[in-house]
């Protein structure tokens, strides 16, 4: 199967409204990344193939439930070459999205995403998320492959509106991760990645549950 046959059945199967020519922006991506990627290393995953699973459609997986939410402003926290938030973008152009990666390659690379591809909704910022000071907060903070909960949270609790979500992108179940933050009874989702043999989870933590008080109220 092509890379845009692996693709389409992936989203069919899964039941995501993806269009046509979304599908194709989302291949523009992955072929910019793999042109990058040869001088660049980006990323590990290096197969043509496997990069539609591994990045695409893992990415995609989080679709539906951004959806859900209807957020405004989205963070994509460690974002690397943009996963998920340049699939986020490229899906809902409504959203504001907004990356960021404290490597200046990385965002480099996602400057080029942007400007190659014509993502009007798409900010990149090169820095540590830590010193991240924006005019107003997200609505959503997601990661993937990022760090530990705990950490995810103390570095962006200044950056997550009142009524906002974390999404944390996971393998397995972080049952320990999330005693270690008193939220043992949080969200859990498995998340369905078409052609993927291993665990996914999504960790819904709504901002007002947490046991702090948004800095961004005071900022
Ligand atoms: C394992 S990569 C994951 C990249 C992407 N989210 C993915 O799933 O492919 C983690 C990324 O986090 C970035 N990073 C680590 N600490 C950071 C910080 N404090 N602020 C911003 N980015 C950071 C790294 O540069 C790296 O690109």
């Amino acid at each position: 199967m092509s890379q845009a046959e692996i693709l389409a059945s992936g989203i069919a199967n899964a039941g995501w409204d993806v269009s046509q020519a979304t599908q194709q922006k989302l291949l523009d991506y992955l072929a910019l990344l793999q042109k990058w990627n040869k001088v660049h290393n980006l990323t590990a995953v290096r197969d043509p193939d496997e990069m539609v699973t591994l990045h695409l459609l893992d990415s995609l997986s989080v679709l539906p439930h951004v959806q859900a939410l209807s957020p405004s402003r989205l963070l994509d926290v460690g974002s690397g070459a943009g996963l998920p938030g340049i699939i986020l973008a490229l899906c809902m152009p409504d959203l504001k999205v907004t990356t960021i990666d404290a490597v200046q390659k990385k965002a480099s690379f996602m400057r080029q995403a942007k400007a190659e591809l014509g993502i009007a909704n798409l900010e990149v910022i090169a820095g540590r998320v830590e010193q991240h000071r924006p005019s107003q907060a997200y609505d959503i903070v997601i990661s993937r492959a990022f760090s530990e909960i705990a950490l995810f949270i103390k570095l962006t609790r200044h950056l997550i509106a009142e009524s906002g979500q974390w999404l944390a992108m996971k393998g397995v179940n972080p049952v320990e991760e999330l005693e270690g933050i008193g939220m043992p009874e949080a969200k859990v989702t498995p998340l369905l990645v078409p052609g993927l043999d291993a665990q996914r989870h999504l960790v819904t933590l709504p901002a007002r549950e947490m046991k702090f008080t948004p800095l961004s109220r005071t900022a």
